[in-house]
């Protein structure tokens, strides 16, 4: 499977057991602590098992025997079965739960971090809302399978077996009565379990639908607001809980029916018990404490075979959820790192020691089954050149700019660095190249100093204002409440736009690349701060490799060469003054883009 072409949604797959067995390898580093969870239950299940036999002796001492200092020993009795089943019900609690909650850590922890390697393609194909939903709900769906349902299940299946084996040694006619009944209440739970499943996975993909729109509608706030959608995605989002109540009643109904009709069935059953033990009683074959034990057996048996089936229903879930979660983690991504990496020269910034980065016939396309968007793309930056790349909107300006860092890998063609075709560098060494100045800087929430770290984790807090400094954002920072203590915010909402974008460049600074791809910002921002922008970035490109995504006509003069991009092909190469005086693309959009910028400038 690839991360590109995976379907949205999970796949329903005939439900078998084996997606399960995969989070053994997760299990084995507490096998200690789970081995002795499991023996604590056998003994407490065993307890439960004694129980009624204690109560027959207790019943018979004191009804048929009369014998009071019998009957004060079967009661210390009891209440030591009772003892031992306590402690051994604690321990087992205790260490199953500390257990699992390491199990599920580890677990998210393996699934995040697979994820945050997939490709940008993957997260254009999935809804985060869905992501995260899978991160948390489907994580706690095997927790619960971990935890109480392991534990569940094994005591049931030891009361069936223990309970059924106990009986027989009992009284063996009326076992028969049980095992004639036993079928029908097997049968009807098992068709019962099947629709919960179903109807559990319908309620499920609703809950993540309205997740994803909340999870889509918070990340877009503004976008919202601005235009008074408020009301509309209210009411989108109150048609989607509606979905998620229709069908969350409807497997209400089916669980009401299945406890009514199976309580009834198993009950049906015990009074049949009850019946023919009373009779046997009265005939003097039976004691009054046998048939309570009895009793209290096909008690233990009837619920087993409850809880057996409604486990069986929670259990076919957590293998969905298993599945689902593995699928996840089984995605491999487009963008793979080679086994055996070229070493690339780390290059300090600037100088002629720069990095040359080609383009050779690069052809493109986002997915299988997607059109071309690059159609031979061949383009060059020198060691240290500014290389401006302009064209109209859906050229794919954009996308040559995200295969240098192999957000996505050429389906044709190949991009190089120093040479080197990027596929046959590690991550470390072609990201660490390549300094990105997205169009819209996204800042992470924490302080102002942990925004622009990010670049270099472990960088002096000299080495952080110096980058600051030169991307002139140090007198913005020292000017905030906490300097650079304070807190941005969720993606840094707390700044402005030509703030952000001086982080963004103050980062690049102190990552200190080779190479630079810069996004320039289409918005513009007011004279001082745009000033400010273009100063630092004038900075930040000084003998760096750049290519730029331009906007503006005083990026396109600067620039050492114009590469005019249309429809995914190079259509004309050049300085500012010669595409001009061609008279071609170049000066088409230039009349059309530039030009008012250039009166405006004037
Ligand atoms: N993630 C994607 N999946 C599929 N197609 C895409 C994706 N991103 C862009 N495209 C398509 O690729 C083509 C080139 O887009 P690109 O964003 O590179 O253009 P651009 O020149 O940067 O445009 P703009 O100046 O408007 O940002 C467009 O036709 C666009 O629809």
């Amino acid at each position: 499977m690839s991360d590109a072409s995976s379907p949205a949604r999970p796949s329903r797959r005939p439900v078998s057991p084996r997606p399960l067995a995969r989070l053994l390898p997760y299990l084995r580093p507490h096998a200690g602590r789970l081995a002795i969870a499991f023996v604590c239950l056998l003994v407490a299940a065993a307890a439960g098992l004694v129980f009624p036999r204690v109560v027959r002796e207790l019943l018979d001492a004191a009804f048929r025997d009369g014998s009071r200092a019998r009957l004060d020993r079967m009661a210390l009795g009891l209440l030591a079965v009772f003892a031992v089943q306590g402690v051994m019900n604690y321990v087992q609690v205790l260490l199953l739960s500390s257990a699992t909650e390491h199990v599920l850590a580890r677990l998210r922890e393996a699934l995040f971090a697979h994820l945050v390697r997939l490709s940008p393609g993957f997260f254009t194909e999935r809804r985060t809302g869905e992501l995260t939903s899978r991160l948390s709900s489907d994580l706690v769906l095997l927790q619960s399978v971990l935890n109480t349902w392991v534990s569940e299940f094994t005591r049931q299946v030891l009361f069936l077996v223990g309970g059924v084996l106990l009986l027989t040694l009992t009284d063996p006619t009326l076992t028969l009565t049980i095992i004639a009944v036993a079928p029908v209440v097997v049968a009807v739970a098992f068709v019962f379990a099947r629709l919960l499943r179903r109807a559990s996975t319908g309620v499920q993909d609703r809950v993540a639908d309205s997740t994803a729109l909340a999870d889509e509608v918070f990340g877009q706030i503004r976008t919202v607001q601005s235009f008074v959608r408020e009301g509309e995605e209210t009411r989108r989002y109150q048609a989607l809980l509606g979905g998620v109540v229709d069908a969350a009643v409807a497997r209400a109904r089916l669980r009401a029916l299945f406890f009514g009709v199976v309580g009834f069935v198993a009950f049906a059953g015990v009074t049949a018990v009850l019946w023919m033990g009373g009779r046997r009683v009265l005939a003097g074959t039976l004691t009054a404490g046998a048939l309570v034990q009895f009793l209290f057996y096909a008690f233990f048996i009837a619920a087993a075979v409850g809880s057996l089936a409604s486990l069986f229903g929670h259990f076919q879930e957590a293998i969905g959820a298993a599945q689902r979660v593995f699928e996840l983690l089984d995605t491999a991504p487009t963008v793979a790192e080679p086994a055996h990496p070229v070493p690339l020269a780390r290059q300090s910034g600037r100088g002629a020691t720069g990095v040359a980065v080609a383009l050779e016939d690069v052809h493109f396309r986002y997915a299988d089954g997607l059109p071309d968007v690059l159609h031979g793309v061949t383009l060059r930056a020198a060691p240290g050149e500014v290389v401006a790349l302009v064209g109209r909107s859906g050229a794919g300006k954009t996308t040559v700019a995200s295969l240098l860092p192999r957000f996505w890998d050429v389906t044709g063609g190949r991009v190089t660095l120093d040479g080197h075709d990027v596929r046959e560098l590690s991550f470390a060494d072609l990201r660490g190249a390549i300094g990105v100045v997205p169009q819209e800087p996204a800042l992470f929430s924490g302080s102002v100093r942990d925004n622009i770290a990010l670049a270099r984790p472990g960088a002096s807090d000299a080495e952080i204002e110096a980058a600051s400094r030169a991307a002139h954002a140090h007198e913005f920072v020292v000017r905030l409440p906490q300097g650079y203590a304070t807190p941005v915010g969720e993606r840094g909402v707390k700044l402005s736009g030509g703030q952000r974008q001086r982080i963004a460049i103050a980062r690049v600074f102190l990552k200190d690349p080779a190479v630079v791809v810069l996004d320039e910002a289409t918005s513009s921002l007011d004279t001082e701060s745009e000033r400010l922008v273009e100063e630092a970035l004038e900075e930040l490109l000084q003998g760096r490799t750049t290519l730029i995504i331009a906007h503006r006509l005083s990026t396109v003069r600067r620039a050492d060469r114009v590469v005019v991009l249309d429809q995914g092909r190079v259509v004309e190469e050049g300085t500012h003054a010669e595409l001009l005086a061609q008279g071609g693309a170049y000066a088409s959009l230039y009349n059309g883009q530039f030009r008012a910028e250039d009166v405006v400038g004037a």
